[in-house]
């Protein structure tokens, strides 16, 4: 066995529909190990939620092989290997932060006081201590979004797939959620798979980026970065950056050119 989180061979999925067959994957082979943050960036309908709904278990490929933790994705989602970050924060309105981060753990039959433990830990570490018995509403978007981080956060599950998280909201709000979710990243060791239209976003938060593109969906570069761990927001600035960001805008130019 490899030890990778994800690993992907070959992997394609073609929805039948009322217009004929769409291509949203097609030979799809990546490897993710334990503790990698990756990115994966592309135009829209380049099948980057396609993917990470793969790798959850909730769409069956049609071809390829796909293992998430050693086994079938499906086992995966059963095994509740990951914790899953939507770009709205979908919080239940009726229920409050602290009711929100418990839901999963109440389904998953967690005891009370574990369920309040676990509530309590999460909300530190996304920095909304004290929060635990607001109501959604009473939040504002940011903090809403770390609140959904939170709760994906709650079982301690050491994969986290983030589709688009910070799309919705403005950038100043975004920068501080980068920063924020590094840090978390460092101290968790987490692996991260995240989904952005952002190549600021992207060359700043991963370890690795793969970029995409449409028709049919696949991989057209994927990008290591010489970045070190630690990454002050100012390091946008550097040159290293700026070279980085360069190349995932190329290999965009190229996948849409291609397509
Ligand atoms: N359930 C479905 N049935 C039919 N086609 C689908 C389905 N889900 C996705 N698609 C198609 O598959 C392709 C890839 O979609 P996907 O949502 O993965 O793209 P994406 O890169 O995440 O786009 P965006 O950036 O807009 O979120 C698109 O052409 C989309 O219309």
């Amino acid at each position: 066995m490899s030890g990778a989180v994800v690993e992907a061979e070959g992997l394609g999925l073609t929805f039948a529909t009322g217009d004929g067959p769409v291509h949203a994957l097609k030979d799809v082979s990546l490897s993710i190990g334990k503790g990698e943050f990756v990115s994966f960036i592309g135009p829209s309908g380049c099948g980057k939620t396609t993917f990470l709904r793969c790798v959850a278990g909730l769409e069956a490929p049609t071809s390829g092989s796909l293992r998430v933790n050693g086994m079938s994705a499906d086992n995966a989602r059963r095994a509740r290997a990951y914790g899953y970050v939507f770009q709205a924060a979908g919080l239940y309105p009726w229920r409050t932060i602290g009711g929100n981060i418990a839901l999963p753990l109440e389904i998953m039959k967690y005891p009370a006081a574990e369920r309040q433990r676990r509530v309590r830990e999460t909300l530190a570490l996304v920095d909304l201590a004290g929060f635990e018995n607001k109501y959604p509403w009473q939040l504002s978007g940011g903090m809403q979004q770390r609140a959904s981080i939170a709760r994906a956060l709650g079982f301690d599950a050491d994969l986290l797939l983030m589709d688009e998280p910070f799309g919705a909201l403005d950038e100043i709000v975004r920068d501080r959620l980068n920063e924020e979710l590094l840090a978390l990243w460092a101290r968790t060791g987490k692996t991260m798979l995240f989904v952005t239209h952002s190549i600021p976003e992207a060359v700043y938060l991963s370890t690795r980026i793969v970029v995409m593109s449409p028709r049919p969906g696949r991989i057209s570069d994927v990008i290591e970065s010489p970045l070190p761990k630690e990454r002050p927001l100012e390091i946008r600035d550097s040159s290293a950056f700026i070279e980085i960001a360069h190349r995932v805008r190329e290999g965009l130019r190229a996948g849409m050119e291609a397509a």
